[in-house]
C-alpha cells in the first residue's frame, strides 16, 4: 500500500528472531488500510492431500510471474520436503490466510503472508468478501520503524493454549509484551479471558426472554465485557460484537437512543479494524441509521394486559417494587468501584439529596473489594482490588485500629464489603478508604470474582417474575417450586432437582455461603432508599 504521497508505507525487512517481516517506514495512523491484496494461489482448506491437489498447486505455481514465483519460494516453510510439490505445500501450510469469509478457501498473499504474529498485535487481518481482497488495517497508531503485527490464531486463547498452538502450527514461541508478562500478570490476563467467556454464556443463555426480563443485568454483563476487552488488548474484535449486543438489548427494550449509539460504536470499531467497505460494517451502520428497523424493536411492549395495567405501563406510573426481587451486586449505583465512590469533601448528587441550605443522604451504597495483601504497623492496612481491578489502600482508623477483626477474617482472596465508603486523600500515600466505624464492614470468605458469580446465580434462580421462578436443578420455569430450606435463596421442582442442584450445580458450596445472613442481606436490602444507616 502507498501513502498519500505515493510512497510505500511499509517495507519487507529482517526482524531479529522472526525471519522477515513488514515494518512501517512512516507513521501509520489508527484505522489506515495498510494493504489490500488479491491472492496468487488458492487451495481448499479441508481437502485431504491428494494427487489432484498437488497437481492443482503445481499448476498455480507454474502460472506465476517470475517475480511472484521468487517471492513465493522465499516464504518461510516449517515443513520438511523432498520434492517441489511438497515444498509448495509446506509454504502454503506455513503462510496461507483465509480467502473466504467462512474460511473454506485459503490463499497465499505476497505481502500479507509476510506479517509476523503478536498477541498485542497492532494490525488486523481480514478477508473482505465485498472487494474479494485480503486487507490489513492499523488497530492503533503505528510509529515509523515499528514492526506491523497481526494475531494468527483467530479465537482468543489463554497464554498456554496460544503458545501450544503457535508451536504446533508455526514452530515458534511468541515473546510479545503480553506473552512475556510476569506470571501473576499473565494469570490475570488469562482470568480476564475466562471472565469474558463466562459473561458470554450469561449474556446468551436467556435469549430474548433474558433480554426482556433482566435488561439491566444483561447490559451490566456487556458493559463489564467491554471493559475487559479494552484491558486485554487494543482493538479486540470482541468489542464491536459486544456493542452490537448492547444495541440489541437497548432496542429490544424500546430504547432507540442508546440502540443508535451502541450500533454506531459497533460500526466504528469494525470500520477501524476491517475498513468501511467490509460487510461487517453494513449491519451496525444500517442499524445506527434507523434502530427501529431491528427485528426485536417493539417486542417489549406488553401484550394481553388489562386496560388499566396497560395505562400504568404507558404512563410509566411507578408501582411498588416486587418485594422478592433480588438486588444485583453488579449494579454500579449501589456497588460502585473506587473511582465512582463519593469524595469525602463533596456532596455527590448520586448519593446525596441537597437543597439550598442543607443536604441529606439519598440512598445506601456499599463498596466491594478483594483482599490482595495486608499489614499492621500503627494500624491495620489492607490492599484491596475493586470491581474495576484497581488496587487501593484501606486504612483502619477504628478505636481498635483494626484489631477488632480476627486473623481468620483478614485473609488474602476474601471480599470486604464497606458500607457508605468514601474516597479519602491520605497525606502519606495513594488515595483510598479511611475506615472508622467497625460496624460498617463485613468480610466474606470468597473472592470478589466468586461473589459476582454467585450473584449471577442468585439473579437467575432467585428472582421471581410474574410469580414464576426457575428451578436451579433442571432449569424449568414454574410457579410452584419449593425453596431450599437452608439458604432460602434457590428453588427446586422436587427432591431429585434439589439433589442435582446440590451435587452437580455447586449449590453445596453456595448454600453454605448464603446461610450467612450478612451475605444474604446484600441481595435484599432496600439500597435505593435511605431511612437510617444499615
Ligand atoms: C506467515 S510467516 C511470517 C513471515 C516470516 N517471518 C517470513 O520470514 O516469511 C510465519 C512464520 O514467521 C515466523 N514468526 C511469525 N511471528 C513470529 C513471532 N512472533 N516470533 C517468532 N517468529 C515468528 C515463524 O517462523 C512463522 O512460522
Amino acid at each position: 500500500m502507498q501513502s498519500t504521497t505515493g510512497n510505500p508505507i511499509y517495507a519487507l525487512q529482517d526482524v531479529p528472531g522472526k525471519g522477515k517481516g513488514l515494518v512501517a517506514i512512516e507513521n501509520i495512523s489508527k484505522g489506515t488500510r495498510i494493504l489490500s491484496e488479491e491472492p496468487i494461489i488458492t487451495v481448499p482448506r479441508n481437502e485431504p492431500v491428494s494427487e489432484r491437489l498437488r497437481t492443482s498447486i503445481c499448476q498455480q505455481v507454474d502460472a506465476l510471474s517470475e517475480h511472484q514465483r521468487r517471492a513465493f519460494l522465499s516464504m518461510h516453510n516449517i515443513h520438511p520436503y523432498g520434492n517441489a510439490a511438497e515444498q509448495y505445500l509446506g509454504i502454503i501450510r506455513t503462510n496461507s490466510l483465509p480467502a473466504e469469509t467462512d474460511g473454506d478457501k485459503w490463499s497465499i498473499f505476497l505481502e500479507a503472508c509476510r506479517i509476523n504474529h503478536a498477541y498485542d498485535n497492532n494490525a488486523q487481518k481480514n478477508w473482505n468478501e465485498n472487494i474479494k481482497r485480503h486487507t490489513v488495517h492499523a488497530l492503533r497508531d503505528i510509529h515509523e520503524g515499528e514492526e506491523i503485527t497481526i494475531y494468527y490464531l483467530g479465537v482468543d486463547k489463554n497464554r498456554e493454549a496460544r503458545q501450544e498452538d503457535l508451536q504446533a502450527k508455526f514452530g515458534f514461541t511468541c515473546w510479545c509484551r503480553l506473552c512475556s508478562l510476569p506470571p501473576e500478570q499473565s494469570r490475570e490476563s488469562d482470568r480476564r479471558l475466562e471472565e469474558i467467556y463466562r459473561l458470554d454464556i450469561l449474556i446468551g443463555q436467556g435469549g430474548v426472554d433474558g433480554i426482556l426480563s433482566s435488561p439491566l443485568r444483561i447490559l451490566r454483563y456487556v458493559d463489564q465485557q467491554v471493559r475487559l476487552y479494552n484491558e486485554q488488548r487494543p482493538g479486540h474484535l470482541g468489542l464491536p460484537r459486544a456493542f452490537l449486543d448492547a444495541a440489541q438489548i437497548a432496542i429490544a427494550n424500546g430504547d432507540l437512543a442508546r440502540g443508535h449509539t451502541f450500533a454506531e460504536r459497533a460500526a466504528s470499531a469494525w470500520r477501524t479494524a476491517l475498513g468501511g467497505d467490509s460487510p461487517e460494517v453494513i449491519e451496525p451502520a444500517t442499524l445506527a441509521r434507523d434502530p427501529s428497523k431491528h427485528k426485536l424493536y417493539g417486542i417489549s411492549n406488553p401484550r394481553g394486559l388489562e386496560p388499566s395495567d396497560f395505562e400504568d405501563w404507558l404512563w410509566k406510573r411507578v408501582k411498588p417494587k416486587h418485594p422478592r426481587q433480588q438486588v444485583d451486586l453488579r449494579d454500579r449505583a449501589t456497588f460502585p468501584g473506587f473511582i465512582d465512590l463519593p469524595d469525602e469533601n463533596d456532596v455527590d448528587p448520586d448519593f446525596y439529596e441537597s437543597s439550598l441550605v442543607t443536604y441529606r443522604q439519598g440512598r445506601c451504597w456499599c463498596f466491594l473489594g478483594e483482599i490482595v495483601d495486608f499489614v499492621t504497623l500503627h494500624h491495620l492496612e489492607i490492599e484491596i482490588k475493586d470491581v474495576d481491578g484497581g488496587k487501593i489502600p484501606l486504612h483502619f482508623y477504628t478505636d481498635g485500629r483494626g484489631s477488632e477483626l480476627t486473623p481468620t477474617q483478614v485473609q488474602r482472596g476474601y471480599t470486604v464489603a464497606i458500607f457508605y465508603a468514601k474516597r479519602h486523600v491520605f497525606k502519606f500515600g495513594e488515595p483510598g478508604i479511611r475506615h472508622e466505624d467497625p460496624r460498617m464492614i463485613k468480610i466474606f470468605p470468597l473472592s470478589l470474582h466468586k461473589l459476582l458469580a454467585l450473584n449471577d446465580q442468585v439473579q437467575q434462580f432467585s428472582t421471581e417474575l410474574d410469580g414464576i421462578r426457575m428451578c436451579h436443578g433442571c432449569g424449568k420455569k414454574a410457579a410452584s417450586l419449593q425453596r431450599c430450606s437452608k439458604c432460602s435463596s434457590f428453588w427446586y421442582c422436587d427432591r431429585a432437582c434439589q439433589v442435582a442442584g446440590w451435587n452437580e450445580k455447586g449449590h453445596k458450596a453456595d448454600c453454605k455461603l448464603l446461610k450467612d445472613p450478612n451475605l444474604r442481606g446484600l441481595f435484599v436490602l432496600k439500597w435505593d432508599e435511605f431511612d437510617n444507616y444499615i
